[in-house]
């Protein structure tokens, strides 16, 4: 598609200019009616030949009406001191007038021109002027080239151009050299000696300047813009200082101008009124102006056409690699219809020595080869311009008038066989070089051929194919308006032994003889109107032959592209298609893959779930169990407990009995009874005691039995041992009483103790019931959450798919709360069954932190696919894209391979026709170089094309 837009690009530009295929000049040469050029010549006053034969020189008169606005000099190369060692002179011509000369064919030259030997014998050709080895170049410029310069200055336009051989002197004319400045130089310093203190805008006084625009406009740049300007041809002629010694040279060496000043108003008035009608519209303000009142600004440029290529020539070089890198520029029409080169540098001078830097610096810049016959060859055609901006008011310059004279140094013709054989390096270079200068000094001549055809012939006018060269194209102003064509033509009395140099000659005054004839400019006003509605029509036909042309190369184009589109498009679908299915199997694979996986984790997730729920409960049975145990445990301490109470409570009763005992029995009851005791206790002593003392009287003298009396006094010793034993007994009593008393306080305090503890056991008893009530409460509550566990884990269970373990767990579970509803009394283990609800809570809140976690990493996991799948689209677009680019550079490959064969054909046609040629050999060989090249880069894409497909495979 690129390739079909870029050809019509191409065809869309070539459109304005088009130029023709660049013929082979032999070919050319061939096949040139120089017949008809003959028929011409005879036809006309310089027919030389014809005077000869008739003995009378009847060319004078028309020779002698040379237009003002064409001249054509010829200039004689003297033989240099080697070429007259080696005996080249041929006596080839004979000067035999200040504007004639006189061309003698040598017997031993080849029959050359198709002319008949008595038409070889002796050719008169006449010239503005002939300059004979003598002239110096002071001379030359005096005679050719001061004159212009006078008319540059009152706004005319003019064109130099040197014309002859390589070798000939041309450069040598228009430049010189140090010693010897040439026409160039010298035009440049007349100009600025003539211009004097009258620039506009100068470094040192910057002003506002203008600037030369395409061809013959002019604008204004701003005082910025002109110190900008300026700053730029500075910066360029400090690259360049090499120069300067050169160009001081020049400008010490051309001392000869001279100053037209006082003339300038007069002259102008002159010829704006006599011979430039036309042009006296443009500038007729121009003349009429005091020359005093006008201000100058002086711009240069300097291009070079190489290989039908145009270049600025004071571009500054970059050096890429071997070759220099340069700019090629584009040949544009203005709004006036005249040609000028889009891009091209135009740097405002100040000083001749400053324009004649650029000069030396764009001459250096210009390719040169070594040929054959001139070691520092111009191979290409040169064209430095002098573009002064005349403005009319010095105090408010606003308008400025555009005139140019432009030096142009052509570059030697040469033959093909000369170019090709004769230099051993760059031979193809050369020889391309030689078919690109043939080939535009031809299109010149047939220029110049089809103007004089025009003038002599104005109801058959034809098109000047000044459009087939750059270099017409380029000097085509100067042939129209109020142009001025110099044309210098150089010659040398040196030929080359296989008679080459004379056809070159011959081609030469046939140029020179129709350059003296076709004054372009002398029609009257009708014929020319005339000639210009002929030209416009045969411009239509060629325009509309071009359209018809094009709309053909279009619709070919077009159909060739939908083919290729078609071509291209089902090959797209079909790998559309083949990666559409590749990728939706892969996806399949893919997805089953994936839901393979993620059932596979499902699973795992499921049944480590259910584990965690057996290996929960199990815990869990085991906490229960736990807990019966410790229930049983409580329960028997709670028994031990209760009989403790029991056992506590009848002991209590006793004491509590035993204290109403003791406070029911009095004191003195219990004395008494004490007392009898005791006093039975003394009768029994007092018994023992008479029978231990009647033992004794009676052991002692068998006393009378005892007497009242003496009983009463026994029985008042008795009674008195008796008081004090009563009294005794009375202390032990109260003693005794004392220690009852003792007693009773000590049980009384003791009972108050029982009491105490009592009411202590009252209170652990009504505390103790409280707790029980209060673990009631928590066993309860424990009751519910372990139904909210149970219900929780039945839901996981029922969530889970695993109803039979989570059922079994809400019976576990029921077990529990049933267990727990039964504990009643004991703190301890309703704290550990809190404490282990908290822990099933913690445990809980684990299994769901980790059920959190299980599908966090299973989205990730998703994200993760989801991101592979994107990363995997995305790798299909690269591939289709890669494949897309690949499908196209091969779809150029094919198409340069097409072309290429087409240039195959050509040259093998061509080779056809003229076996012989060497030069169609060698481009048959380029291309097929390049063919082959073109294969190997195709086969190259091809395997970068399979890589990628392989990559995407892989991929
Ligand atoms: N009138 C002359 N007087 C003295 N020497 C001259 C004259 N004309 C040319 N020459 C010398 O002849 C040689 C070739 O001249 P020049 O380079 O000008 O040829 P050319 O026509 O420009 O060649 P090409 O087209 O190959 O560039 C140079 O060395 C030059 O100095």
């Amino acid at each position: 598609m690129d390739q079909v837009k870029n050809t019509l690009a191409e065809l869309q530009n070539k459109r304005p200019n088009a130029p023709q295929p660049q013929p082979d000049v032999d070919k050319l040469e061939a096949e040139l009616p120089l017949q008809s050029i003959r028929q011409k010549l005879r036809f006309s006053s310089l027919d030389v030949s014809r005077s000869e034969q008739t003995g009378s020189v009847a060319s004078a008169s028309t020779a002698h009406a040379v237009s003002d606005r064409m001249k054509i000099y010829l200039r004689v190369r003297p033989l240099t001191e080697a070429e007259l060692a080696a005996g080249e002179e041929k006596h080839c011509f004979t000067i035999d007038g200040p504007k004639s000369i006189v061309a003698n064919a040598s017997a031993d030259a080849p029959p050359a021109g198709h002319l008949r030997d008595s038409e070889r014998l002796s050719h008169r050709f006449a010239f503005s002027r002939v300059f004979n080895e003598s002239v110096s170049q002071s001379q030359m410029f005096d005679g050719t080239v001061a004159d212009l310069v006078k008319q540059l200055l009152q706004g005319h336009s003019g064109l130099v151009f040197s014309y002859g051989v390589t070798s000939a002197g041309k450069t040598h004319t228009i430049q010189g050299s140090g010693d010897q400045p040439g026409i160039l130089p010298r035009a440049l310093k007349s100009l600025f000696d003539n211009i004097g203190d009258r620039l506009l805008s100068t470094p040192a006084q910057p002003g506002c300047l203008f600037r030369p625009d395409s061809f013959s406009q002019a604008v204004q740049l701003s005082r910025g813009d002109a110190e900008a300007a300026f700053k730029k041809t500075k910066a360029l002629l400090q690259s360049y200082e090499a120069g300067e010694a050169v160009a001081t040279a020049w400008c010490n060496n051309s001392r000869d101008s001279v100053i037209f000043d006082s003339r300038l108003s007069s002259d102008a008035a002159v010829d704006s009124s006599t011979t430039c009608e036309s042009d006296s519209e443009v500038i007729g303000d121009a003349s009429s102006v005091p020359s005093s009142q006008k201000r100058f600004c002086v711009w240069v440029s300097y291009a070079e056409i190489y290989n039908e290529v145009v270049y600025d020539l004071l571009e500054p070089i970059v050096q890429r690699g071997r070759k220099p890198s340069r700019t090629a520029l584009d040949v544009r029409w203005d709004k006036t219809g005249k040609f000028y080169i889009k891009g091209l540098r135009c740097l405002p001078v100040c000083s001749a020595q400053d324009a004649c830097r650029l000069v030396l610096l764009g001459k250096q810049n210009q390719s040169v080869a070594a040929t054959v016959l001139n070691q520092q060859s111009s191979r290409s055609h040169s064209l430095f311009a002098v573009r002064l901006v005349t403005c009319l008011d010095k105090e408010a310059p606003n308008f400025g008038l555009v005139s140019s004279l432009t030096f142009c140094d052509l570059a030697g013709s040469e033959s093909q066989r000369t170019a090709r054989y004769g230099a051993n390096i760059g031979a193809n270079d050369r020889a391309r070089e030689a078919c690109s200068i043939n080939s535009s000094l031809l299109t010149l001549r047939r220029c110049i051929e089809t103007l004089q055809h025009n003038q002599q012939n104005p109801k058959s006018a034809r098109l000047v194919p000044f459009r087939e060269s750059k270099l017409t194209q380029l000097i085509q102003p100067y042939f129209s308006g109020s142009g001025r064509a110099t044309m210098i033509v150089n010659i040398s009395r040196c030929a080359n032994s296989d008679g080459e140099d004379e056809q070159q000659y011959e081609v030469t005054y046939v140029d020179a003889n129709e350059f003296e004839m076709a004054d372009i400019a002398q029609c009257s006003k009708e014929e020319m109107l005339k000639l210009i509605g002929d030209l416009r029509q045969t411009v239509q036909q060629q325009e509309e032959e071009m359209e018809e042309r094009e709309m053909r190369i279009r619709r070919e184009l077009i159909a060739e592209r939908d083919r290729l589109m078609s071509e291209v498009e089902e090959r797209f679908e079909q790998q559309l298609q083949e990666q559409k299915e590749l990728q939706e199997e892969r996806h399949d694979t893919r997805l089953r893959e994936y839901l393979d996986t993620s059932q596979r984790i499902s699973d795992n997730l499921k049944k480590r779930m259910v584990e965690a729920h057996k290996r929960k409960l199990a815990e869990l049975q085991a906490k229960i169990d736990r807990l019966e145990e410790q229930l049983g445990e409580a329960r028997s301490e709670a028994e031990q407990q209760d009989e403790q109470l029991e056992n506590l409570n009848n002991k209590v009763e006793k004491l509590e009995m035993e204290l109403a005992a003791a406070q029911s029995v009095s004191t003195k009851e219990a004395i008494e009874a004490e007392v009898n005791i005791r006093v039975r206790r003394i009768g029994d002593m007092h018994r023992r005691l008479a029978e231990s003392a009647d033992i004794s009287s009676l052991a002692r003298s068998h006393p009378p039995p005892p007497t009242n009396q003496h009983r009463s006094a026994m029985r008042a010793t008795l009674l008195k041992n008796d008081s004090f034993l009563v009294h005794e007994l009375e202390a032990e009593l109260v003693e005794e009483q004392e220690n009852r008393e003792r007693q009773v306080g000590a049980m009384t305090a003791t009972l108050a103790c029982s009491q105490e503890m009592l009411d202590g056991l009252r209170m652990e008893r009504e505390l103790l019931a409280e707790e029980l009530k209060t673990a009631r409460l928590t066993v309860e509550e424990q009751a519910e959450t372990i139904s909210q566990l149970r219900s929780r884990i039945e839901a996981l269970g029922h969530a889970e798919q695993g109803s039979e373990p989570a059922a079994k767990s809400a019976d576990a579970i029921d077990n529990e709360a049933y267990t727990a509803k039964n504990i009643e009394s004991d703190q301890s283990c309703c704290q550990m069954a809190n404490e282990h609800l908290k822990e099933a809570a913690k445990a809980d809140v684990d299994l769901e932190e980790r059920v959190e976690c299980l599908v966090q990493k299973l989205r990730e996991e998703m994200a993760d696919s989801k991101a592979k799948d994107a990363k995997l689209e995305e790798m299909n677009e690269q591939v289709l894209r890669i494949s897309s680019q690949a499908e196209a550079q091969l779809q150029q490959l094919n198409q340069q391979l097409l072309e290429l064969k087409d240039q195959l054909e050509s040259s093998q046609s061509g080779v056809d026709a003229s076996s012989k040629s060497s030069d169609l050999v060698e481009k048959l060989r380029q291309s097929e170089a390049k063919l082959e090249s073109i294969s190997a880069e195709s086969s190259a894409k091809d395997e970068q094309l399979l890589e990628l497909r392989r990559r995407l495979d892989e991929a």
